[in-house]
This record gives structure tokens, C-alpha cells and sequence, in this order.
């Protein structure tokens, strides 16, 4: 069995796991989960649950005996929706908090910086963040498709450094085992190439959606930024225990590099720039030092137009000190830059965080002197 450690992940459950039935929210399988969640948080990890089950909880309150029309499954998801929040919420003794999302809001800047200011608010204050699409909104061009490819974006935005996906199969097998006994699970995947995808077939059941490719899709999005991917049987209440401490029965994708060097490189070399914050000596000393985050009493001008969530230089008497993701537009910037922290929310009329690069944010690119 593979080991692994973790510190912040995305636990990603599919339809037949919460509603076995396609009937109803069930508590058949999520018992051992949620026992995993709170051992895990009591641990002092970090946990976000990226749940499926809408459509599948509510497809009984809209009774139909033909294929569901779009509508009809977006009733069906409206009403699902609370049912399965409420499933989750009943387990824990903190709050659990919904998260409704559509591919465009991963696409825009301004509403993926919210997203990302949300969850770490979540996390800060104990919550569970419970993710799933906007099923109501989203029409197929607008929609993500299926979760196992938005708890890969959450994986992304929450900057966690693993993803489990719960599925109603022990992993990764070399073909579809219901349709080829023969077919053996594959424990360790070093890198995902068209072979990997070549074993994938469709989905197990009516209930599920997108079968092992769009796992495979959601492995190699994150392994690509350093975050280990695992399939492993959510029905089988015995992999979470192993799971507890560190055990892996299932199958593993293993990250072509670490969480914070795939994100320098990304800072560093993928991102195009939009502008440049010119910040002070003291500054300056507190980001390559000491490690801080760039606050906006440290600017001292804004050159370029970008807007919230867009890369930026950060530069101290033209000297490039580092790259970033600014969390205000430049023209909101030119009104706070030299503020206090606390000064923002009253100047602006809103906050995006006291910061204006978070930490996490930023890759360093002068040396330490
Ligand atoms: N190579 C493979 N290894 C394992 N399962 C596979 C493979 N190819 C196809 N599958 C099918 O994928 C199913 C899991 O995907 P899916 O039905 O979408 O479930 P979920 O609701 O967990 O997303 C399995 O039940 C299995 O039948
Ligand atoms: N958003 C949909 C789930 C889509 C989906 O990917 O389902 P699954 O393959 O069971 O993870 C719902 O809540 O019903």
C-alpha cells in the first residue's frame, strides 16, 4: 500500500456515494467519510469537500418517467441540493458552508480572487466548505460537466496539496472491471500520458458522470501543480481508516514536482504581467526576509491597468524583488497605496483582504541580502 502525508486536501464524493439509491440523500456511505473529515481536522488538517448528489437527491421529488430535460434535472438539483447539504450538515458539530460554482466564475479574475478569499475565510474560521456546480444556472456551455474536474479547479484555487476522489471503485484499473474481470488495479501512477487515458472506459452507473477519463483529466491538472491525486473506493469504509494514517488503498498520482516549486514556476514563467507595484525599501525587506505579504502601506506607485486577481512585477527602485497576484485592481490600488490595512474597507467601500499580495501569491525572485 502507498503512503502519503497531506496538509490541506479536496475530497471529492460522487452521486452513487451519497445517493446510492438515485433516490434520496443516504447516510450508507458518508459515515466513514465525515469520520475521516473531523479525525483529519482534529489533526489539524485542512478539508474541502466537493460533493455530487444534487440531481440524484431530488430526482424523486420530480417524478418523471421519460428522460429528464434540462429543466427538469435543474429542478432536480435546486431541490437536491438543500437535501444534500443537509445530509452533510447533520455529521458535524461546525458549520458546513455551500459553494455553487460554474466554469465562468473559475474564468473571471475578479470572481476567482473571491472564491479563493472565501475558502481561506472558511478554513480560518473552522468551516467545511461543501463545493459543488451551480447546477440551477449553468447550461452545458457554461457548466465545468462533472466534478471530478471541478474538485481539480478547487484543488487548484484552495491551493491544497492533495486530491482524494471517492468513487464507487477501488481506483485506477487497467480496464473497466465491470466489464473485464481480468482487469487489476494500478496502485502508483508517475505521469499521465495517453496510455493512462487509453484504460479509461465510462461511467459505472446511470448516477455517475464522466467514468475514470475525467478523473484521469482531474489527476493530470493537478499533479501538473504538485498536487498528489487519489482514487479510492468510497463505499468501503475500511480505506478511510488506512486513509487516517497516512495509507493509501487505492490508487495514487504521483506529482511531477512539489506544490510550491510547480507555483514559483507558474508565477514565475507561465504568468504574462499586467503592471508593476513599486514598493518601498522597508517593504521590500519584509517580502524577501521575513517572508511577509505585501501590505498596501508598502506601495509607492502603480504603473500599467490590471485588474484583481491579474499577475503583476513588484519592483523597489526599479529593482525586480518578485511576482504576484494582486488582489486590487491598479485603480483601486492608486487610491489605498500608503493606507493602513485596516483603511481599505472604508476607502474602497470593500475588502479583498488586508493584504495586497497574499504570500502565497507571490514568488520571490530577488536574493535574500
Ligand atoms: N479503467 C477503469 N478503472 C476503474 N473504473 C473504470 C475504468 N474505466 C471505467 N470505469 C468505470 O468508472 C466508474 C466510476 O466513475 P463514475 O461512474 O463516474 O462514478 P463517480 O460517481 O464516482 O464519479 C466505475 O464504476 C467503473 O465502472
Ligand atoms: N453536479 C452534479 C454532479 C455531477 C457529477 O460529476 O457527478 P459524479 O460523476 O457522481 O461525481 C450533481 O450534484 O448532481
Amino acid at each position: 500500500m502507498n503512503t502519503i502525508s497531506w496538509q490541506r486536501a479536496v475530497i471529492k464524493i460522487g452521486s452513487a456515494l451519497i445517493a446510492p439509491d438515485g433516490a434520496q440523500c443516504s447516510a450508507r456511505y458518508l459515515l466513514s467519510i465525515a469520520r475521516f473529515i473531523t479525525t483529519s481536522r482534529a489533526q489539524g488538517k485542512q478539508v474541502i469537500v466537493v460533493s455530487s448528489g444534487s440531481v440524484a437527491a431530488g430526482r424523486s421529488k420530480v417524478p418523471i418517467t421519460h428522460t429528464a430535460s434540462i429543466a427538469e434535472k435543474q429542478a432536480m438539483a435546486a431541490i437536491g441540493q438543500m437535501q444534500m447539504m443537509a445530509n452533510w450538515q447533520r455529521f458535524f458539530d461546525f458549520p458546513c458552508a455551500q459553494i455553487l460554482l460554474t466554469a465562468e466564475d473559475l474564468r473571471d479574475r475578479t470572481r476567482y480572487v473571491n472564491i479563493q478569499n472565501t475558502l481561506r475565510e472558511l478554513l480560518k474560521h473552522g468551516a467545511l466548505p461543501i463545493v459543488n456546480e451551480n447546477d440551477t444556472v449553468a447550461v452545458n456551455e457554461l457548466k465545468v460537466g462533472d466534478n471530478d474536474n471541478l474538485a481539480a479547479y478547487t484543488a487548484l484555487v484552495a491551493q491544497a496539496d492533495t486530491l482524494i476522489i471517492c468513487s464507487d471503485i477501488d481506483g485506477l484499473y487497467t480496464a473497466d472491471p465491470r466489464k473485464d474481470p481480468t482487469a487489476t488495479l494500478i496502485e502508483q501512477i508517475d505521469q499521465v500520458d495517453a496510455s493512462v487515458y487509453a484504460l479509461a472506459g465510462g461511467a459505472g452507473s446511470a448516477l455517475g458522470t464522466g467514468g475514470m477519463r475525467t478523473k484521469i483529466e482531474a489527476a493530470e491538472k493537478c499533479t501538473r501543480s504538485g498536487i498528489q491525486t487519489l482514487i479510492v473506493n468510497g463505499r468501503r469504509g475500511e480505506v478511510f481508516d488506512a486513509l487516517a494514517e497516512g495509507r493509501v488503498d487505492g490508487s495514487v498520482f504521483n506529482p511531477s514536482q512539489n506544490v510550491a516549486k510547480a507555483r514559483t514556476a507558474w508565477l514565475t514563467h507561465t504568468l504574462k504581467t499586467r503592471g508593476v507595484i513599486a514598493i518601498d525599501e522597508g517593504a521590500a525587506q519584509a517580502l524577501v526576509a521575513r517572508g511577509a505579504s505585501l501590505l498596501p502601506s508598502g506601495v509607492v506607485a502603480v504603473t500599467g491597468t490590471f485588474a484583481a486577481g491579474d499577475a503583476v512585477e513588484i519592483r523597489c527602485q526599479q529593482q525586480l524583488i518578485a511576482k504576484g497576484l494582486s488582489l486590487y485592481s491598479s485603480n483601486d490600488l492608486l487610491t489605498i497605496k500608503g493606507f493602513k490595512s485596516k483603511d481599505i474597507a472604508g476607502t474602497l467601500g470593500y475588502s479583498n483582504g488586508e493584504m495586497v499580495i497574499h504570500r502565497d501569491d507571490m514568488a520571490i525572485l530577488a536574493p535574500a541580502s
